[in-house]
């Protein structure tokens, strides 16, 4: 037996021994490469001194190519040699660019078969990894993960294996290769290399990974892609990927891995960028070291669909009820006429809901406020308050009812009946209200004019309209003019009509019909969270409503600001490529996102979730791209998926659909996927849950006081699930999350102190995406009785743990007497 195993042990360092030959060939070569690059970089900046136009654009296109070198060549290549397949002789013979043989399927004779068996040599041997690199005869050392020639690694499985005969998985650390583990796709056969049997070393490397402890940041999984997530990454980018999948799927790590294959496959064609967006912020901080280790980021911006309008950014939630009318495709009725209603702030704000702490009201000096408390006295005087650059509303202005001017000598006036025919006339359409300001000022220009008496003053039609000129230049000149239309007029913002709905007697005249004078209430009640400057915490739903707003207000153009002159300006893409300009993926993304308002992709994770006014800001985000979108349904949190589903269908066009569903759980084992399938037979009988890919053999543990029926609270609550924490703190190596009902958030938190980094405290919304190592389950019913789609934020939260799950019994959950809630019963 000894000796056996002491055999495996010599063949297994012996393998290692040979792909570590392979890895110390492969630096080598990049070594010469990077002496290559810094070489260019060198010689281009002498030739920079010359100066002369060819020196110069000589210069900049080697610049430019060692930029790209450099920068690929210094990231850190952990295990940047990954994979190895061994293949059987290609049908034609021929050779794609990358130097491998382009046949998928073996040729006749491949395979020699005799009484004895099946034989056959190996053809070809190619080796994967992050990046592709030829040797000086261009011949493949290794090939990208992404090029054709790799699909086989990811593609062939024993039932069709087309040419590979051996997968093998390569574990490194730097330059030293630690492990190797193969998976045979032909068993049958018995294949040599080199003349010599080819050996199978370890039990596959997708156990391997998925036994891994997990950190507070998601792997790549580069090396063990299964052939139905590499269909997905894969597919052609048109028109709409529509994917599916239970909970563990590998939707996200999908998702991520799309994103660097698109940029790989056509990188001209995405230099629009790709965006990705997620839920939560912590899926962000989650997800976002994924790309930079494909070697992929500068093109993609993965955003928190709560930050995806400029200088908002989601930190508050809203109830669920509330959470229902924001992200309910009804809002856009309520949001079109708020924001035509939003220019007259004339009228006694007595309706208005109390918000803020005392004095807040009318301080703020940014722009884009509207105010309503001091509206009431300026407005009897009928005095515009002058508002602040390009008439954007100011606290404390108010819409003036008069206007006074004087034209040839004489007074002119518009009395409110005449000022409010002109604003109707102006508000006809649907053009946005910001643009319809230089109608305005004409059409007051016309009355003005018209009462004047000075129209029939010239029969002469040149002599009349050269007196129309001078007077409209008279006018419009005059402070009291300017002033009124600042006033009357106002650059309206997105946060200021926000502002003004949280007055709950003017949102209950913009909601008639819409809303119920419930919702109308618990609406403007959400939104005088907000102070007079429309500044506070904002929730992901009230960002999606401001960015409506701003595509019914519109932006004014304005001159724009010249930018200081960058030399590098002039080296088109150098900024992305310069190793030097060290910027955060986040960053990035938000400078991106600064430049760009549409992208080239858009890629949709967890897009059950998206409510029909996030779906309508998204969609805006992509009304020229390409589409990828992941989610599963059974995973909503949003209470109304028909309507969500009705609004994405909106947003996606009549786009063909390319549908696809994984079908595998990678992330809980049997035991907890179990016990989750339970609440998804409650939230959606007939769904069908995802095979768990492994079992531990570790069944989920349920904890209770044990007191009358078991019902646990106040600070045996927190004493209990601390202890859990704790024990299961010492059971795995890496991360623990306690879920809770959201509104235990913090006091979870408290629970937890002292118990160091790897243990995290979650709201069950927040848990979306996320995994852990083990998680602490508090309440079942406490989170499903939290919203109408309670029971699938259940069920998120049960699917989160990749090795051990605890659920505690609360005050509400009914355990029997193994401790088991009422709800996950069998
Ligand atoms: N082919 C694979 N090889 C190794 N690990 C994998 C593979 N596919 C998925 N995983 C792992 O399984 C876990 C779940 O993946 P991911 O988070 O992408 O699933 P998901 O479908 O988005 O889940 P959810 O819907 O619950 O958010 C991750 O740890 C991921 O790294």
């Amino acid at each position: 037996m000894a000796a056996q195993e002491a055999a495996v042990d010599s063949v297994r360092d012996r393998e290692i021994g040979v792909e570590q030959e392979h890895l110390d060939k492969v630096y080598r070569r990049l070594e010469e490469k990077i002496h290559e690059a810094e070489f260019l970089m060198n010689d281009a900046a002498q030739r920079g001194q010359v100066g002369t136009p060819g020196a110069l654009a000589e210069r900049d296109a080697q610049v430019f190519r060692a930029g790209i070198h450099l920068n690929r060549l210094n990231n850190e290549f952990e295990d940047f040699l990954f994979g190895r397949i061994d293949l059987l002789l290609g049908k034609d013979g021929k050779k794609g660019p990358d130097g491998a043989y382009t046949a998928v399927e073996p040729a006749e004779g491949a395979v020699r078969e005799d009484e004895g068996g099946k034989y056959a040599e190996i053809a070809e041997t190619l080796h994967i990894g992050r990046i592709g690199v030829l040797d000086s005869d261009y011949a493949p050392l290794v090939i990208d993960w992404r090029a054709p020639a790799a699909a086989p690694f990811y593609r062939s499985t024993p039932v069709d294996p087309g040419r590979v005969v051996r997968r093998r998985v390569i574990r490194s650390k730097g330059r030293k290769v630690l492990g190797v583990e193969d998976d045979l796709m032909r068993p049958e056969l018995t294949a040599t290399l080199d003349g010599a049997e080819l050996p199978v070393i370890g039990d596959g490397a997708l156990m391997a990974a998925l036994g891994q402890a997990r950190s507070h940041t998601m792997r790549d999984i580069v090396a063990s892609i299964q052939a139905e997530q590499d269909l997905v990454i894969r597919a052609p980018a048109a028109s709409v990927t529509y994917v599916e999948g239970g909970p563990g799927t590998g939707k996200t790590a999908v998702a991520l891995h799309r994103a660097a294959y698109l940029l790989y496959q056509d990188r001209r064609r995405y230099a629009g960028g790709i965006l990705i967006v997620s839920p939560t912020p912590l899926l962000v901080a989650y997800t976002e070291g994924v790309l930079p280790s494909l070697g992929e980021e500068g093109q993609v911006a993965i955003r928190a669909v709560g930050s995806l309008v400029d200088g908002a950014e989601a930190t508050a939630y809203d109830d669920p009820a509330v959470a229902r009318i924001k992200g309910s495709s009804r809002m856009l009725q309520v949001l079109r006429k708020a924001a035509r209603g939003a220019l007259e702030t004339s009228e006694p704000a007595r309706g208005r809901t109390r918000r803020g702490a005392p004095g807040r009201g009318g301080a703020g000096q940014d722009a884009g406020q509207l105010s309503f408390g001091e509206a009431e006295a300026a407005e009897e005087s009928g005095e515009g308050g002058r508002s602040g650059e390009g008439g954007t509303k100011t606290p404390g202005a108010v819409t003036p009812t008069r206007l006074r001017v004087v034209a040839f000598g004489r007074r002119v006036e518009l009395e409110a009946e005449e000022l409010r025919r002109i604003r109707h006339a102006v508000l006809g359409g649907t053009a946005p209200v910001n643009l319809l300001r230089p109608r305005a000022r004409k059409l007051l220009l016309d009355a003005l004019w018209s009462r004047s008496g000075a129209a029939g003053r010239h029969t002469d039609p040149e002599l009349a309209a050269e007196l129309r000129a001078s007077f409209d230049d008279d006018i419009t000149s005059e402070d009291s003019f300017i002033e009124f239309l600042d006033a009357w007029w106002p650059e309206l913002t997105p946060r200021g009509v926000l502002v003004a709905m949280a007055d709950e007697r003017r949102l209950g005249r913009w909601a008639r019909r819409v809303l119920t004078p419930g919702e109308t209430r618990r609406l403007a009640r959400s939104l005088a969270r907000l102070d007079a400057s429309g500044h506070g915490p904002l929730s992901v739903h009230d960002v999606a409503l401001l960015d409506e707003l701003q595509t019914l207000l519109g932006t004014p153009a304005r001159p724009r600001k010249k930018r200081e002159y960058d030399p590098l300006d002039a080296l088109t893409g150098l900024e992305e490529l310069m190793p030097q300009r060290e910027e955060t993926q986040r960053e990035r993304a938000e400078r991106l996102a600064q430049e760009r308002t549409e992208y080239a992709h858009v890629i949709v994770d967890e897009a059950q979730d998206l409510t029909p006014m996030q779906w309508r800001m998204v969609g805006r985000r992509g009304r020229t791209a390409t589409w990828t979108v992941v989610g599963d349904p059974a995973q909503s949190s949003w209470s109304d998926p028909d309507e969500a589903a009705a609004a994405r269908d909106e947003a996606l066009g009549s786009r063909p659909r390319r549908r696809f569903e994984l079908t595998v759980n990678y992330r809980n084992p049997a035991e907890i996927a179990e016990l989750a399938a339970r609440v998804l037979a409650l939230a959606m009988p007939g769904m069908k849950s995802p095979a768990a890919v492994r079992s531990t053999g570790v069944e989920p543990r349920f904890v209770t006081t044990g007191g009358a029926r078991g019902t646990v609270a106040g600070p045996d609550l927190a004493q209990l699930v601390r202890d859990e924490a704790a024990r299961l703190l010492d059971q795995v190596d890496g991360t623990v999350g306690v879920v809770v009902a959201m509104r235990r958030r913090e006091e979870a938190a408290r629970w937890l102190a002292g118990l160091g980094e790897r243990v995290v405290a979650l709201g069950s919304l927040e848990a979306k995406g996320l995994e852990y190592d083990a998680t602490v389950v508090v309440s079942p019913a406490e989170i499903a009785d939290e919203s109408p789609a309670g029971l699938r934020v259940l069920y998120v939260a049960l699917t989160r743990a990749t090795q051990q799950l605890t659920v505690v019994s609360g005050e509400r959950d009914e355990p029997d007497a193994a401790g088991v809630p009422d709800l996950l019963r069998e």
